[in-house]
């Protein structure tokens, strides 16, 4: 009797990586907002929100709360409060490491021996005048963004076993009915079907129900 070939098809899980992160435009570089922007854009990032906001000192001590107490502390809140700066929410894959990444080290004038190519070394002056901030966590991300867009709703994006389940109650069970009768179907162009299909399935749409019959009176 012939052996049956039987294909095991594994669909990966799938997962979510978009992160979000703040970035701010101290005030040394804010007349360079548009060229930090052109820059941040084209390094893959979408720019969820923006605020031009010029903070007080009280304010920027709060926002630098970690650094109460260090040599550094009251210049820093001087120079953070001595003028306007552009906050923005920065969203893409692994966006916390990789905006610090691109704004370089604290140091401008070592940024520009070791990182020539970093934000900082671009438009910074100095140790402390270095042009732009970044979270350096997912939580201080997450403060941070609250701190300076108060009336954005930071809900923390489902990751690992939570954007699992997340996922598997509202999408794979329609995605997968989708991908099945995709399969039957092998259309031509099987994206912009499998669109229609969705579009066509979708268990969330509002149903619109059967009006009563109402009689009129004779
Ligand atoms: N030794 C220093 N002298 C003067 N200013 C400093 C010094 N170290 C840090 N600062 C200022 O304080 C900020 C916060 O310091 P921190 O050590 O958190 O650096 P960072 O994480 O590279 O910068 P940021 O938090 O602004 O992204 C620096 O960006 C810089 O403006």
């Amino acid at each position: 009797m012939p052996e049956i070939e039987t294909e095991t098809i594994v669909m990966e899980h799938p997962q979510i990586f978009v992160e979000r992160t703040l970035a701010v435009i101290k005030p040394d570089a804010v007349d360079k907002s548009d060229e930090i922007e052109e820059i941040i854009l084209r390094s893959g990032f979408t720019i969820l929100q923006k605020r031009r906001v010029h903070l007080t000192p009280e304010q920027t001590s709060d926002f630098y709360a970690e650094h109460y107490g260090k040599m550094f502390f009251p210049s820093l809140v001087a120079y953070m409060s001595s003028g306007p700066i552009m906050a923005l929410v920065l969203a893409r894959e692994n966006a916390i490491a990789y905006w610090r990444e691109l704004v370089g080290p604290t140091n401008t004038l070592k940024a520009r021996e070791t990182h020539p190519d970093s934000i900082r070394a671009l438009y910074g002056t100095d140790d402390q005048r270095n042009a732009v901030h970044g979270s350096d966590t997912f939580s201080s991300a997450e403060r941070e963004i609250r701190f300076l867009f108060p009336d954005s709703i930071v809900e923390p994006i489902p990751a690992g076993q939570a954007a699992k389940d997340y996922l598997s109650k509202v999408v794979n069970p329609t995605l997968l009915k989708g991908l099945t009768e995709l399969c039957k179907q092998k259309p031509e162009d099987p994206i912009t079907w499998l669109a229609d299909w969705l579009i066509g399935h979708n268990p969330n749409k509002p149903r619109i129900n059967e009006p009563y019959a109402v009689e009129e009176p004779n």
